[in-house]
């Protein structure tokens, strides 16, 4: 099927982002190419510091030394704490036997810290979460300073860690880079399942026991969580800008199609280096029509929150500068082509069974609505990430086939015929300033609600609140002091349960907040991000218990009945300490809105 040409707003979007960029993007890409430039020969370096780089590499103490074929510098995000990332303990070890396999050699340059916002949900470390992002850009940057490397493996999935593994990354653009999944775990209990345990505990008809072993049902194994939220919103994105092996997103670990892709990623690594003949810089993959390909992807999708403030933060990596007006713009032309859990029943294992990645990748650009001439990691440009992975009878040959018709139409629509004909997530604004609203997770007739609101200061006051039944009434709950310069922007998630009992119970309740909710939050609508934050005087701060708020995710309408111009923002909370919170005051005293990426990081930098 021939594809249409780029759909106009896609156009329209790109080019101004293009031109918003333009200064940026000079500096960043002649930065580049300074780099390129002082690094292009790691034998320039002196002796000493060669000897002190090569001293343990054992078996390739000479391959490197000699340098002849590419030094590959693994990044790696390894730890057991995240399900997700307990698959890459293996890896290193099997990428040196790999590069080996084409002249080339592996180094594990460095580790990166990887928080599972799963673990701290509603916990002090969930303060960190966001921070952690930048925390793993710098430990990238740190691993990748030994300038001994012509090719960079990422070896990360989950929330914080592609992001912050791709920001660091892109300070290193002269080099090559590609990202090596390990994949989700298998599935468990259904969602709807998992979702009704915990809303009876939430009511107090079900214990403690039985709600972990319906957690337990859940998550189970190595791999990445099921649900689509933020991590999975991850793999879909790196396909959307063509940073991984086609289709590489959501195969499980374990499989041999899983060490095939892995062992592929090594190859081409090693062949996209500047040395050879097929050079692709980082710096050049990721340019506007890959961070706009991403945000596409996201919208078709129903993807991740989260990212409203990651791509900002990621494209600023690169000199570029996207902001949520972009995202809104291209949320009314891109459709919604899945339904994965919370926006729809199935997994990422059933989405990618009804024809995943390759099937969005190829409805997309028949459509016209994805960049098809980005320059991708693999050869073949974006048309390859329209297909998807498989082994030959021999189980050793890699081979792509045609990814065929839906194979769930509750899953998975043509862009054609979408779900919905706009994108997964909406902007909303008005006097109480500019916020994100998912609307591929909540039915429409719930896009648009008028309540007096209850006003808190921690998520904890809410459920407290709800347990003693202070909550059952139409309500729009607030929860302020929750932005990055108050206490880190942590995700508010363990208010879903709550709140889905309100919502079942009939009542029109809503959120809104200048913290963040999960990626695999839903149901319940929710203003969230909002910007400017309470701390420093933004609107939610001058908010009191009874004013009536208005939120019409349909006309984009974020406002409170409320005459505030008169009234002092309501003191903020002491900053916590302990769980080392207090070690991440700087980021909090210079991250810059959630619009602009909430980052101390690049704030400072002048990015
Ligand atoms: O953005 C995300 O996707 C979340 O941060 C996710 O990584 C987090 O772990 C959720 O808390 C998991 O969902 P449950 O808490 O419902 O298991
Ligand atoms: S998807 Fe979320 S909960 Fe699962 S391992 Fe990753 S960070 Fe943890």
């Amino acid at each position: 099927m021939t594809n249409k040409p780029l759909n106009d707003t896609i156009h329209r979007v790109t080019q101004r982002v293009i031109a918003n960029s333009r200064d940026s993007r000079a500096a960043y890409l002649d930065l580049m190419d300074r780099e390129s430039e002082r690094q292009v020969d790691r034998t320039s370096l002196s002796c000493s510091n060669l000897a002190h780089a090569f001293a343990g590499a054992e078996e390739d103490q000479t391959a490197i030394m000699a340098a002849k074929g590419p030094n590959l510098g693994i990044v790696t995000a390894y730890n057991d704490m995240l399900s997700a990332h307990q698959p890459y303990h293996r890896y290193p070890e099997r990428m040196k036997i790999w590069a080996r396999e084409v002249g080339a050699t592996a180094q594990v340059a460095g580790g990166t810290p990887a928080m599972c916002d799963g673990v701290t949900q509603g916990e002090a470390g969930m303060e960190l979460s966001l921070f952690s992002r930048d925390t793993i850009a710098l430990s990238t940057t740190v691993a990748l300073s030994h300038a001994m490397y012509d090719g960079v493996a990422l070896l990360g999935i989950c929330d914080k860690i592609v992001p912050g593994l791709l920001m660091g990354a892109l300070r290193f653009g002269h080099l090559p880079a590609i990202f090596v999944p390990s994949g989700p775990m298998g599935t468990g209990i259904s969602n709807k399942e998992k979702q009704r345990v915990r809303q009876l505990y939430a009511e107090g008809k079900a214990t403690r026991e039985e709600l972990l072993a319906s957690e337990m049902g859940s998550y189970h194994s190595p791999g990445t969580c099921t649900f689509y939220g933020t991590a999975n919103s991850n793999q879909m994105m790196m396909e959307m800008m063509g940073l991984h092996v086609p289709g590489a997103a959501f195969v499980q670990p374990g499989a041999k199609l899983r060490q095939q892709l892995s062992r592929a990623a090594t190859h081409r690594l090693a062949a996209i280096g500047q040395a050879g003949d097929d050079f692709r810089p980082l710096s050049r993959v990721v340019d506007e029509r890959a961070i706009v390909n991403a945000a596409v992807g996201l919208l078709a999708t129903g993807g991740s929150t989260n990212h409203a403030i990651h791509i900002p933060a990621m494209a600023r990596a690169a000199g570029i500068r996207f902001d949520w007006t972009d995202l809104s713009e291209l949320s009314s032309a891109v459709p919604l082509v899945a339904r994965v859990y919370p926006n729809g029943a199935g997994d990422v294992n059933h989405f990618h069974e009804a024809g995943g990645m390759g099937f969005v990748v190829g409805t997309l650009l028949e459509e016209g609505l994805a960049h098809a001439d980005i320059l991708t990691v693999w050869d073949g440009g974006f048309e390859s990430y329209s297909r998807e992975p498989g082994v030959d009878s021999d189980g050793d040959t890699l081979v792509w086939r045609d990814p065929g018709p839906s194979g769930d139409n509750d899953m998975l629509r043509p862009a054609s015929a979408p779900f919905q004909a706009d994108g997964g997530m909406r902007l909303v604004e008005g006097t109480l300033g500019r916020a994100c609203f998912k609307s591929s997770a909540v039915e429409r007739e719930r896009w648009t609600i008028e309540a007096p609101c209850r006003v808190f200061d921690t998520q904890r006051a809410v459920n407290e609140a709800f347990t003693r039944g202070e909550l059952d009434r139409d309500v729009i709950v607030v929860v302020r002091f929750q932005g990055p310069r108050a206490n880190g922007m942590p995700e508010l998630h363990k208010l879903t349960p709550a709140l889905g009992v309100l919502q079942d119970r009939g009542y029109r309740v809503a959120l809104v907040t200048d913290g963040r909710m999960s990626g695999a939050s839903g149901k319940v609508p929710a203003a969230i991000h909002c910007t400017p934050e309470a701390l420093g005087g933004g609107p939610l701060a001058k908010l009191r218990d009874e004013d009536v708020i208005r939120i019409c995710a349909a006309t984009g309408e974020l406002s409170t009945t409320a005459d505030l111009s008169s009234r002092e923002p309501a003191e903020a909370p002491p900053p916590e300490t302990g769980m080392g919170r207090e070690l991440f005051a700087m980021f909090r005293a210079g991250a810059d809105g959630a619009e602009q990426g909430a980052s101390a990081m690049l704030a400072m930098a002048g990015l």
